[in-house]
């Protein structure tokens, strides 16, 4: 079965590979799509929607018989800015699967910087002086202590979709 990933993020491609390593006669191939939402989504619904876009366009661009779409966003509450990230899984004709991942709140000095119009993944590397942090560990594995970093939080969310996938949803 050929699996299209919609995105080159090691952290996300990983993620999936490792996630759906028990699925039998898999390739997986792994693309630049457009997500066609914003840069920084900061809404659920905007991230969700990235995600099936991803998921979407992998599939078509691949001709693939199933794509994933993982997309990292923010999100405003009244206690503030969390980090969401959400994941898609998409067959031919049918309704997407969605899931989410973890969600933990930022920092006041990274939320207010996001709230300014940078990038959360911009805004990490230069407060912390890193280099393409959300390709590795990510703000989730920085605000963790590592204890959960960003693969391991996408794994989850792969897993959730690869289970409902199993179950027979999404056909
Ligand atoms: O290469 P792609 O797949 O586009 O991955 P990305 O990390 O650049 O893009 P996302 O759509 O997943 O995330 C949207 C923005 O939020 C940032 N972001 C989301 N979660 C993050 C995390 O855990 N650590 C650092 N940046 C994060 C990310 O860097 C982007 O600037």
């Amino acid at each position: 079965m050929k699996i299209a990933i919609g995105t080159k993020n090691p952290a996300k491609v990983e993620a999936v590979q490792t996630a759906l390593g028990s699925w039998e006669d898999c390739s997986f191939s792994a693309l630049s799509v457009p997500s066609e939402v914003s840069p920084q989504p900061f809404t659920d619904e905007e991230t969700i929607q990235g995600a099936i876009n991803r998921a979407t366009n992998a599939l078509e661009k691949a001709k693939a018989e199933i794509g994933i779409g993982l997309e990292g966003g923010v999100l405003e509450t009244d206690y503030g800015m969390f980090l969401c990230n959400w994941g898609a899984l998409v067959t031919k004709g049918n309704a997407p699967l969605i899931a989410g991942g973890a969600r933990i709140l930022l920092p006041h000095e990274f939320a207010v910087k996001v709230r300014g119009g940078m990038e959360l993944g911009h805004v990490m590397d230069e407060l912390l002086h890193t280099n393409d942090l959300s390709k590795r560990e990510g703000a989730i594995g920085v605000f963790t202590n590592n204890w959960i970093g960003r693969k391991e939080m996408f794994v989850h969310i792969v897993k959730l979709l690869a289970g409902q996938y199993d179950y027979g949803q999404g056909e």
